[in-house]
């Protein structure tokens, strides 16, 4: 074989090899590229299971705040400095919780809204109706004093109270620096089909956005994952994944409400789910007083 033609063949068995490493690593990258969007989309991690008891330390998940933070006035003793989530099962005891749900079961047993989601709001005297809402305190009259009794107010001014002193120092905050803001509510999530937009909880929204006021949002729960009903774990959606928190009697899970904390609820499956939102915000104008009867 001359030469030329010895040269020409090795040089075209240069070229296939070459094809055949492009064509491999096309092939890696592609499948590299699957897997993480696979993991990106499918990541769930609990951070607090149903069956642990956080006690007596919160735990704690510190997080960077988000950029949003430095549009907003700064309050300083409150504004977050360390934004993150936490959760405790130390602060309201079970006991304390079920009295709550009780309080919540017969106030919203006065109505209720036609689709899957409830909500009582005690401060403003929103209930969910039909398709729409009612102030308790015009429909129902000196009758709410037999559904909401002063002990139940105390109770909740309390337990607003212990939430507000473990925010603050979770996160090196003056509590009296903090306002409770509205809205503050009992929700009531079970399966039925949504009826309307109000029914739709399930949404991954940032509450700082749909809410204005808040600052810090907390949640007590008052019934029980995987128990009392499915479905219902409390979403934080993160760009590497999602951390879910399942509800337990008596659990408050609080955080910053900027959108280094969007989340979502998922839908009930089944059974009934109980929980209160209780918020604060940093700006005294946003802060309204205690639930009270008229
Ligand atoms: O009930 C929950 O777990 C969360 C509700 C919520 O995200 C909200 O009220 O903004
Ligand atoms: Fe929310």
């Amino acid at each position: 074989m001359s030469n030329a033609l010895r040269q020409g063949s090795t040089w075209r068995g240069y070229r296939g090899l070459l094809a055949l490493l492009l064509v491999a690593a096309c092939v890696c990258t592609l499948a590299v590229w699957l897997y993480m969007s696979y993991l990106d989309s499918d990541i769930t991690q609990t951070l607090v299971s149903q069956g642990e008891l956080v006690s007596p330390q919160p735990r704690v998940f510190n997080i960077q705040c988000s950029e949003d933070y430095e549009n907003y006035k700064r309050y300083p003793g409150c504004t977050p400095q360390r934004c993150g989530r936490a959760v405790t099962d130390s602060v309201v005891t079970r006991e304390e919780a079920q009295v709550l749900r009780r309080l919540a079961e017969r106030g919203l047993a006065l109505a209720g809204s036609e689709g899957g989601a409830s909500i009582l709001d005690l401060h403003s005297g929103a209930l969910s109706m039909g398709k729409q809402f009612v102030n308790i305190y015009r429909y129902f009259g000196d009758q709410i004093r037999d559904v909401i009794t002063q002990e139940d107010l105390q109770l909740y001014r309390d337990v607003r109270g212990r939430i507000q002193a473990v925010i603050a120092e979770t996160f090196g905050l003056n509590p009296t620096l903090m306002y409770l803001t509205k809205p503050t509510f009992f929700s009531r999530i079970n399966s039925t089909a949504a009826k309307t937009q109000h029914d739709e909880y399930w949404h991954p929204h940032i509450d700082k956005v749909t809410y204005g006021s808040f600052d810090y949002t907390s949640l007590l729960y008052l019934s029980d994952y995987g128990s009392d009903f499915s479905g219902g774990r409390f979403v934080f959606m993160d760009s590497n994944g999602n951390q879910t928190v399942e509800p337990r009697t008596g659990r408050v899970s609080f955080f910053s409400s900027g959108s280094e904390n969007l989340h979502r609820v998922e839908k009930v499956t089944w059974g009934t789910r109980y929980a209160i939102t209780v918020s604060f915000t940093c700006d005294p104008a946003h802060g309204i007083s205690d639930p009270a009867l008229p």
